[in-house]
């Protein structure tokens, strides 16, 4: 059995919740607060940029040229795709990408990247793509989902979102992604296959979180006395 082969039926219960958050459905639906949606779009500005730097440890860390060049490829698609993508929303919601760069992180946005680099920078090459492995395919399982409602991606509001996560040439990302972490992980010992689908669960628990915290807008919960965030958008 491949590594994806078993961690799916532990996280597909998980992200099959995430079908029912009001933000997921409130994209599903093009009824989305665009407030929400502004706020998801600047929190996830700033993960981005952590993530990206998953996908650098990933081509340090690699074992050969082969999966360096993937790993190359994949933080080329994080920071020209997939954030241009993000640098065109900003531009359409008149938000301004230094404004953006300068918002300070919700605590879920910290905690999650936090995590993420923490497992990479202490692990093998097999947890930082373990790390990686969630939001790629988490977001591919949504958008799939998502897509399947008749002229979903034809949405005014959200469905260019839905678009980007369901169409071919992100299924092919998705798909380069679960071979290079089945690769990584053929052959390794139960005890490093679980800690493994550690990484993979945590991930998919903190995406819950972030749906949670873009839908509640929150920012870092700080006594008055202590905030030294002014940044306002
Ligand atoms: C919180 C959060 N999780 C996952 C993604 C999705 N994602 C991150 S990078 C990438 C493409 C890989 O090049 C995709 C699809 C996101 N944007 N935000």
């Amino acid at each position: 059995m491949t590594f994806s082969e078993r961690i799916w039926p532990k996280v597909e219960p998980l992200w099959a919740t995430y079908l029912d958050h009001p933000f997921v459905k409130g994209l599903g639906d093009d009824s989305l607060d665009p407030k929400k949606f502004q706020h998801w779009l600047i929190q996830d500005y700033n993960y981005l940029i952590e993530y990206a730097r998953l996908f650098a440890i990933g081509a340090a860390k690699a074992p050969n040229l082969k999966i360096m060049q993937t790993f190359t490829d994949l933080l080329y698609g994080v920071l020209f795709d997939e954030m241009d993508g993000h640098r065109e929303y900003a531009k359409e919601y008149g938000l301004s990408l230094e404004n953006i760069e300068n918002t300070e992180n919700a605590e879920v946005t910290t905690a999650y990247t936090s995590y993420m680099l923490n497992v990479s920078q202490a692990g093998n090459v097999e947890n930082v793509m373990a790390a990686i492995l969630t939001c790629v395919w988490s977001y591919y399982y949504i958008g799939h989902e998502l897509a399947k409602k008749e002229d979903a991606t034809s949405q005014p509001h959200y469905g260019s979102w839905i678009e980007t996560y369901s169409n071919d040439d992100y299924k092919e990302l998705v798909d380069q992604s679960i071979t290079l972490m089945d690769e990584l992980a053929a052959g390794k010992p139960e005890r490093e296959l679980e800690q493994l689908e550690d990484i993979v669960i945590t991930t998919s628990r903190y995406e819950y979180l972030f749906w949670d915290m873009a839908w509640n807008q929150e920012n870092w919960r700080t006594p008055d006395s202590f905030s030294h965030s002014s940044t306002s958008y």
